[in-house]
């Protein structure tokens, strides 16, 4: 973490728009999902492709002469406005890393689910960095603002990036993996009450401490390889999540939802990330539109959407 800063250090902000700035980010899903030992520092090892797709949250930034968030939509009654809200911590360490008081008026509207494995909050703090720096002026370009991005979660570098990218470390050291132009077609069906992401990881240890060890994923080669065929039945056989047992194990209803996608003609269906959410590969969009309907008629989620991907990671808009 860089240090805080005394107040009499700061600089006032060169401010590079008037504002407001405007930035969308979207939501992820892992399409491979490998988990390596604990680290000495806590974290599991991690080989994962990250897939960013099209459901968004949007930020926008003004001139302001103090650091206030707002917020509205998908579960922003959930969130505070504490020193854990990661738009807030985003935005203050983008302001010590380029030696600044963070003084922005943000507001926040939200359609990623929270704590629904698809990133929400490591999203909106990318939406965070991304409209800071457009706001101030900063301009420090997507790979020193990923540099920021890896203090405050290991998913939010990637969402600053956006596409289809593989991720090692503990997930904050991200490359992107192709550019082919193709798009995939998936529905994310969301399910009522959302799942911490530590507990999933500590699931996961006691269900291999156990013994009853869940089969691992390995290398992401063959992942890989299918999303250069471009072919989606060749990649619905690819697709693999780690921690897929161990949300299954604290969520057992999720068996209904991956059940009633496979029933409805999913090509494949996974848990995406840490879960709840689980997300299925169609063949095009209009079978994605029918899947949606589908899960939403079987009951087994609370609601589901089509979307595609790969798209872009936070962008001003
Ligand atoms: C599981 C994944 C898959 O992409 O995301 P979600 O599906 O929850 O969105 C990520 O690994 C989550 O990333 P993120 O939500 O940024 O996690 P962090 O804030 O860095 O860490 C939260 C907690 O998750 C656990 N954690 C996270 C990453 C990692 N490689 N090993 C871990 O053990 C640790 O308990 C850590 O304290
Ligand atoms: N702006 C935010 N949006 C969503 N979650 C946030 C935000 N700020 C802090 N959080 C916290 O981050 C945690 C993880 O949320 P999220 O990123 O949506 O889920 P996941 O890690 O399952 O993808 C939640 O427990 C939530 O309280």
């Amino acid at each position: 973490m860089t240090e805080p800063l005394d107040e009499e250090e700061y600089e006032r902000p060169r401010l590079g728009s008037a504002g407001p700035v405007r930035v969308r980010v979207p939501a992820k899903i892992n399409l491979h999902l490998h988990v390596g030992p604990v680290r000495p520092d806590g974290y599991h090892e991690l080989v994962t492709v990250y897939h960013a797709v099209s459901l968004y949250d949007e930020l926008s930034a003004r001139r302001g002469d103090r650091l206030t968030l707002t917020m509205e939509g998908e579960g922003a009654g959930e969130l505070t406005l504490d020193d854990d809200n990661l738009v807030l911590r985003a935005a203050r360490a983008l302001a010590r890393y380029t030696r600044r008081q963070p003084l922005a008026r943000l507001h926040l509207r939200k359609q990623i689910p929270v704590a629904a494995g698809l990133a929400g909050g490591s999203a909106d703090a990318a939406a965070a960095l991304v409209a800071c720096d457009a706001l101030w002026g900063t301009n420090l370009g997507r790979d020193e603002l990923a540099v920021v991005a890896r203090d405050i979660g290991s998913d939010v570098p990637f969402l600053v990036l956006g596409g289809t990218a593989l991720g090692t470390g503990r997930g904050e050291q991200v490359s992107p993996v192709l550019a082919s132009g193709h798009s995939w077609h998936w529905v994310v069906a969301v399910a009522g009450v959302g799942l911490s992401t530590p507990t999933v990881y500590r699931e996961l240890d006691h269900l291999r401490g156990d013994g009853a060890a869940p089969a691992s994923v390995g290398a992401p080669d063959t992942l890989l390889a299918a999303l250069r065929q471009r072919d989606p039945a060749v990649l619905a056989a690819a697709l693999g999540n780690d921690l897929q047992d161990a949300a299954l194990s604290l969520r057992p209803e999720l068996h209904r939802t991956l059940d009633a996608g496979h029933d409805a003609g999913a090509l494949a269906g996974i848990v995406s990330g840490s879960g709840p959410t689980c997300v299925f590969l169609a063949t095009d969009a209009r079978h994605a539109e029918a899947l949606a309907k589908e899960l939403v008629d079987s009951g087994s989620c609370r609601s589901a959407q089509p979307v595609h991907g790969p798209v872009a990671g936070a962008r001003v808009v």
